[in-house]
């Protein structure tokens, strides 16, 4: 059995739903089809699910409503479907202003999935009916019950993405990106012999293509790399899809809905070969952090500093990475975003509470990351990578390597970030070349 999971772009219109129908009609196993909300297309430039956050924080909701509604009923109709889709429109509708943030936001998945089982033949079942969370994340076994309790009467279904319920049966909404989750947990609930993440590319490139242009296809990646890009934020695939998968060794394939015979990448525990001429995996970055460096005069002496400033993040519950900074420094990782409200309160909180010397902050900072197998046997190749920066005159202001010795990463001003990926794809592709040809 295949686990099949197709993102925003396509199922974004009608035209994008035959795609869909046509690939599942290919191959039979293709039994479990997750879907996410609507995404964007040319004619769409809004994601259903960014029309459900702006309706939301609307003061006047109706007209956005409206204007979901147009777009759910539009895919109806051009598919010439016989489904009261109003029917769940309008139950939505009334209770827009009461019900909860992640059942609104997740309605944008269930719609499109009705539709989806619908057009596809396929039963409809919704995610909250076999995804159960507890407050441990999912719950495994009760969702594999229920999962095949369902499958036992019905084996070929459509799922939402993105969400499930909580134990009390309310909705659980998943983080963005969330529907490959879903379909990774699914794909582990079922022991699937492979999930199959649909797109618009044709599998993971090497670097952002809208960054570089010719961006090579990865053809096989380890979980461990896919984590590691995921986590650094190539889009393509949620970071917490990765773990599912792995857990059960269910093979990945990251497919391209507007050409699947393209082929794409494909995710296992182990590569066959070690390709040990490629210096780097993938590329991947991320823009708009900020970097909080606290120091202290012999800081490895005052632990107790370190673990005073660590409870002022946890206590405004912020995701951060840390680094060593020189002998009496300590540097901390967070995206702009997540801190831009509470900054000025954690910056007092840190130097008034936790006895530190002094507290710098540096604001529109981008990480890049390297990702390569290679890292941990050629330490050389982080002083490589340093060199290319350096000819392109990039100010480097800091470099760290971590995941198991499976990524460099290099901080850069925000403003260097997409020349120095251009510049390290650029770099390890020539010298992938030289080793080849030589
Ligand atoms: N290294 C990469 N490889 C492939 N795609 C990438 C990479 N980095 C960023 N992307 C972007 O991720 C997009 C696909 O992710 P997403 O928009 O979530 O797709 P979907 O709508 O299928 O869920 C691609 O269109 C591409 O622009
Ligand atoms: N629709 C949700 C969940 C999701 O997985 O979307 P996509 O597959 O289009 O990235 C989001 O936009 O975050």
């Amino acid at each position: 059995m295949k686990v099949v999971k197709f993102g925003g772009s396509s199922v974004a219109d009608a035209g994008q739903f035959k795609k869909v129908k046509q690939i599942i009609n290919s191959d039979r196993k293709r039994q479990i089809v997750v879907v996410s909300a609507a995404g964007k297309s040319s004619s769409e430039p809004v994601k259903m699910t960014d029309m459900l956050l702006n309706l939301e924080q609307a003061a006047d909701s109706e007209p956005l409503f409206q204007a979901v509604s147009d777009r759910i009923i539009k895919i109806r109709n051009d598919l010439a479907l016989s489904i009261k889709i109003e029917k769940d429109l309008q139950i939505i509708h009334q209770q827009l202003g009461t019900c909860s943030h992640d059942y609104l936001i997740s309605r944008g998945e269930y719609l499109t999935a009705k539709l989806m089982a619908k057009y596809l033949g396929y039963y409809f079942v919704d995610a909250k009916d076999i995804l159960i969370f507890d407050n441990q994340g999912i719950n495994y076994v009760q969702s594999q019950k229920r999962l095949l309790n369902v499958l036992a009467t019905h084996s070929q279904i459509v799922v939402p993405g993105f969400y499930g319920a909580n134990e009390n049966g309310s909705v659980h909404l998943m983080p963005r990106g969330g529907s490959d989750i879903s379909g990774s947990l699914l794909a582990n609930l079922v022991d699937a012999e492979l999930y199959e993440n649909w797109t618009d590319v044709s599998g993971i490139l090497m670097a952002d293509p809208r960054i570089v242009s010719n961006s090579q296809k990865i053809d096989s990646l380890t979980y461990d790399e896919l984590q590691e890009l995921s986590y650094m934020g190539i889009g393509v695939f949620q970071e917490e899809a990765v773990r599912p998968v792995r857990e059960k060794h269910i093979p990945t394939a990251i497919l391209n809905t507007n050409q699947p015979e393209a082929g794409g990448t494909l995710v296992v525990s182990a590569h066959e070969d070690e390709k040990k001429d490629q210096i780097v995996t993938g590329i991947a970055g991320r823009k708009d952090c900020t970097v909080i460096t606290i120091r202290k005069y012999q800081l490895n002496k005052h632990l107790e500093v370190l673990q005073k400033v660590l409870a002022v993040f946890q206590k405004f519950d912020l995701a951060i990475n840390s680094v060593p900074s020189g002998n009496d420094g300590f540097s901390f990782l967070c995206q702009h975003a997540e801190i831009a409200t509470h900054l000025s309160a954690i910056i007092s909180k840190l130097k008034k509470t936790c006895g530190v010397d002094s507290v710098e902050v540096n604001q529109n900072i981008a990480l890049v990351a390297a990702v390569s197998l290679q890292l941990s046997k050629r330490p050389a190749i982080a002083g490589k990578i340093l060199n290319y920066l350096d000819s392109s005159l990039i100010h480097v202001r800091f470099v760290f390597q971590e995941g198991s010795d499976l990524k460099i990463v290099f901080g850069v001003n925000n403003d260097d970030y997409e020349k120095t990926i251009k510049r390290i794809y650029r770099e390890s592709m020539e010298h992938h070349f030289k080793k080849i040809s030589a």
